[in-house]
């Protein structure tokens, strides 16, 4: 079932398109990692998913509601949290709660069930300006929780924080997602993060969805490389001859791969002879596993050849 979707969705500021008919699918009970670098339109599309801004083309459905004509009973089942939480420093977590509950006219109990969820129980009566910046955007997504929202949307929610706390939320949404049956969008340019926190991937470039889909069959898709040879650089000229990408590792170790756009499919064989026939002395060879970071590198170039 779709959480989401938006079909054509599109939106100028001026004469800058800056969304571009985007057909995004959402699933229920999954992670949706929407990826971009800056200034690809992932928040104004957040804000038309949320119904913040208005678009210009196309239409959003939310829990199979029509956001332009059922907009109530749409954004109902929707909770998020799009740029810097706004909480309440001089506060403590549970009164910052306490006011969206009221306002919600939501049960008491409903604060307690929140903060067990995103783990901060223990916490919830110190002040909101001693909390960390990932307590913060933990208590934030506390809030987007409350009344039980089916979808979560959030911008950026990994922004600014240190390992520990990427590492908090990111378990934090996977739980919600695959244990609570959640659907909860995620925008980030962090590529590696996303990789492992993600169902499902979206990448925006320029206001285009280029890429859509599960991110493990995205990342399965083409076979990829990894060699290890006594002299790399000669490794990466071979690699040009055969159309290939070639990306150096830290450890000299290089992985070799089709480009995604390329219809060619890398064989094995073909590739350790052509080292071979090149007077390489091939030390490792094994199949190596395609990143996030390689199929956007792929995007970007593809993107390139192509005039706007
Ligand atoms: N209200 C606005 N008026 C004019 N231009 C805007 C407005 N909001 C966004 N833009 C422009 O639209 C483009 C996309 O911005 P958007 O914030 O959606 O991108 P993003 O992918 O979320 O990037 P970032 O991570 O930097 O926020 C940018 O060029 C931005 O300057």
């Amino acid at each position: 079932m779709l959480a989401i979707s938006t079909r054509g969705l599109g939106k100028s500021f001026g004469n800058h398109r800056v969304v571009d008919g985007l057909d995004l699918n959402v699933e229920a009970g999954s992670v949706f990692g929407f990826l971009g670098p800056n200034g690809a339109g992932k928040s104004t599309t957040m804000r038309m998913m949320l119904g913040l801004i208005k678009p210009d083309t196309g239409s959003v459905r939310i829990m199979n509601r029509c956001l332009a004509t059922d907009r109530s009973a749409a954004l109902r089942t929707v909770g998020s949290v799009i740029e810097a939480p706004s909480l309440y420093d001089h506060l403590s977590g549970h009164a910052n709660l306490d006011l969206t509950r009221r306002l919600l006219a939501l049960p008491a109990k409903e604060i307690e069930r929140v903060l067990d969820l995103v783990d901060l129980g223990h916490s919830a009566s110190r002040r909101v300006r001693e909390y960390s910046l990932g307590m913060k955007q933990r208590l934030a997504i506390a809030r987007a929780l409350l009344g039980s929202p089916t979808v979560l949307v959030l911008d950026e929610p990994l922004n600014g924080l240190d390992p520990q706390g990427i590492f908090d939320i990111r378990n934090l949404i996977r739980r919600l997602a695959h244990q609570e049956g959640r659907a909860v969008v995620v925008s980030s340019h962090l590529l590696t993060e996303v990789e492992q926190t993600a169902d499902h991937v979206g990448l925006l470039l320029k206001g285009r969805l280029v890429l859509q889909g599960s991110t493990e069959t995205l990342l399965r898709q083409q076979a990829a490389y990894r060699v290890l040879v006594d002299d790399p650089s000669a490794g990466k000229r071979v690699a040009a001859n055969l159309k290939l990408i070639a990306s150096e590792m830290d450890d000299h170790s290089l992985i070799l791969r089709a480009d995604t756009n390329s219809t060619e499919d890398l064989k094995a064989g073909e590739l350790a002879r052509a080292l071979v026939v090149a007077g390489l002395e091939i030390h490792e060879f094994a199949p190596a596993r395609m990143s996030l970071e390689h199929l956007y590198q792929d995007a970007v170039r593809q993107q390139e050849r192509i005039p706007a």
